[in-house]
């Protein structure tokens, strides 16, 4: 990916990630400028946008761009102006424009082996959209926009660069998912919100690289899904046919669906990934322009038809007729038909029963949240793929707390790592804690209903200590013992937050009281005589026997 690919991205996930109003006051307008050495460099209009960006976001926008890359990131902001359009193609500097919602007809596109097969690739321009004839792109471009009645540009608008991915033809309404507009409606609606835009690369229909078996770590919540992934990718069309996978959030049914498209791919397959989503608006788009015989020819020559998450299609009739009629001729051709959700068949509701006893043909396969001892196994493979050394003790408090998603995970190691660099400080339990205080609750459930300042009169009493020499600043081991035991547990016994228990213990700052909570830790493991010494104050606070 080129940085303009990346921010593209990125830019996407960091819209999820705060709210409307920032995200349209600080991001929009921002562009990639270059990715070098590790250095990303992004194009902010004002020098008031660089200050906020700097100061506010910038290690959400790393942490995003280490996710996006695989690899370390260091981000610089600069002002300028953005670049005068001598074309149309200055909407392709990687820069995000949210005010438009487009969709791109031809999203999931064909794979590589296909793409290959039907646009002459000698100009090292490549092919338009999946379902355009072998013309030369920007005939190709022009015979399209006839095609569908849209009014041309003269053709020094249109400059197209060279890409590495294949550009798209044209760009329609999108309609957001979960919304279905019915295709009557459809075709009487006049059409005005159609344009004709130089479509920039996209990621979107292709398949991630980084999602490949090899990247996939196995455990016992995966497993199925991963074995019947496997044996689809080796013989597809013949085993489990189709293949269901579901699973919460975060689970890697993408990326299994990846790496089966991968496969495939290295198999000379015609394989074709797409969501729901955009099925659903390719669908819509066909009927709006007349093109539903183009838009079955081209799925019903796919050899391996990947969906994502199918259960946005329930109760859109017109997308689940078409999918309907897609999947009966893939599946009498023998070809294999994947398709992931974030439930079971029986239990997306509205789902036409023809469909969901199709689904239900195959094969289901579950992805439950990974286990401790996988969660540690993923972790430690993405700081390989990182090429980053992070201690055990480390990884270990980040696969400490439940996690209900890898995505999660993957997050927490990449913030973990992010705030290391930033701070240019060591990698230790403590900078953890810190880095995730705000992201999630790192701490195990309380059980105990302890406050504050039980467990600290409770420690004094114990160690019959002075509660103001505790307080305060002494550094006797006497005082500084009870002092961070007293923090230990504090964290690990009520639900105070660390700004609370510094404030309980004469107003310490948080990596204080995370220090001292990683000292006894650490005694607790390696001690054996701590180890009951604090079994005996926790015990002592929980029969309140002082
Ligand atoms: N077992 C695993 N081994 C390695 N990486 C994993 C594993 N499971 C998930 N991941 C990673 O977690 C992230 C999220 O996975 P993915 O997008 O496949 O989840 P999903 O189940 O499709 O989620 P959603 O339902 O939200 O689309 C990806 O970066 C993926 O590579």
């Amino acid at each position: 990916m080129n940085a303009k690919q990346i921010w593209q991205t990125a830019i996407e996930r960091l819209r999820t990630r705060v709210n409307s109003a920032v995200f349209t006051t600080w991001f929009q307008g921002t562009s990639a400028l270059s990715f070098q050495d590790s250095v990303f460099i992004i194009r902010v209009p004002t020098t008031f946008a660089k200050a906020q960006l700097e100061t506010r976001f910038q290690e959400l926008i790393r942490s995003t761009l280490i996710d996006v890359t695989g690899g370390p990131v260091e981000v610089r902001f600069e002002v300028t102006k953005e670049q005068p359009s001598a074309s149309d193609a200055s909407s392709d500097q990687g820069s995000y424009r949210p005010a438009k919602r487009t969709y791109r007809l031809s999203k999931g596109r064909l794979s590589a082996p296909l793409r290959g097969k039907r646009v002459p690739p000698a100009d090292g321009a490549t092919t338009m959209n999946a379902m355009a004839p072998s013309t030369p792109p920007e005939n190709a471009y022009r015979q399209k926009k006839e095609d569908y009645g849209i009014p041309q540009r003269s053709a020094t608008s249109y400059n197209p660069e060279p890409a590495s991915e294949p550009p798209t033809a044209l760009s329609y309404v999108s309609y957001p998912e979960g919304q279905d507009i019915p295709a009557e409606s459809i075709r009487k609606e006049p059409i005005k919100t159609q344009e004709y835009s130089p479509v920039h690369p996209s990621i979107e229909g292709l398949l991630n690289p980084r999602y490949t078996f090899s990247s996939f770590i196995v455990g016992k919540s995966n497993k199925l899904a991963h074995a019947t992934s496997l044996a689809v990718a080796e013989n597809p069309g013949r085993v489990y046919n189709p293949l269901f996978l579901y699973g919460g959030v975060g689970l890697g049914k993408t990326h299994l669906l990846h790496g089966i498209g991968h496969a495939g791919e290295s198999a000379g397959l015609n394989v074709l990934y797409t969501t729901s989503e955009k099925f659903t608006n390719e669908i819509i788009n066909a009927i709006r322009f007349q093109k539903t015989e183009e838009f079955r020819a081209k799925y019903r020559q796919i050899d391996i038809l990947l969906v994502d998450d199918i259960q946005f299609i329930a109760g859109k009739e017109s997308t689940e007729e078409e999918f309907f009629h897609t999947f009966n001729s893939l599946h009498n051709a023998n070809k294999q038909i994947v398709v992931t959700s974030d439930r079971p068949p029986k239990a997306i509701s509205s789902l036409q029963d023809r469909l969901r006893s199709r689904f239900e043909w195959g094969l289901l396969a579950d992805v439950q949240p990974p286990e401790y001892e996988h969660r540690l196994a993923i972790l430690r493979s993405k700081c390989d793929s990182l090429r980053f050394t992070v201690p055990a003790n480390v990884i270990e408090y980040i696969a400490r707390p439940v996690c209900s998603s890898v995505r999660e995970l993957e997050g927490a190691l990449n913030r973990v790592i992010a705030y290391a660099t930033l701070h240019d400080a060591p990698l230790t339990v403590s900078l953890a804690a810190q880095a995730l205080e705000h992201i999630y609750d790192t701490k195990p459930p309380v059980t105990s209903n302890l406050t504050v300042e039980e467990v600290f009169d409770g420690v004094c009493r114990y160690y019959n200590v002075n509660p103001q020499l505790v307080r305060g600043k002494q550094r006797d081991r006497d005082i500084v013992w009870p002092r961070q035991v007293a923090m230990y547990l504090m964290r690990e016994e009520t639900t105070a937050s660390l700004l609370q228990i510094g404030s309980a213990l004469g107003g310490r700052d948080h990596s204080t009281i995370m220090h001292g909570w990683e000292k006894v830790h650490a005694e607790i493991g390696n001690n054996e005589q701590v180890r009951q010494e604090i079994a005996a104050v926790l015990d002592s606070l929980q029969n309140r026997s002082f």
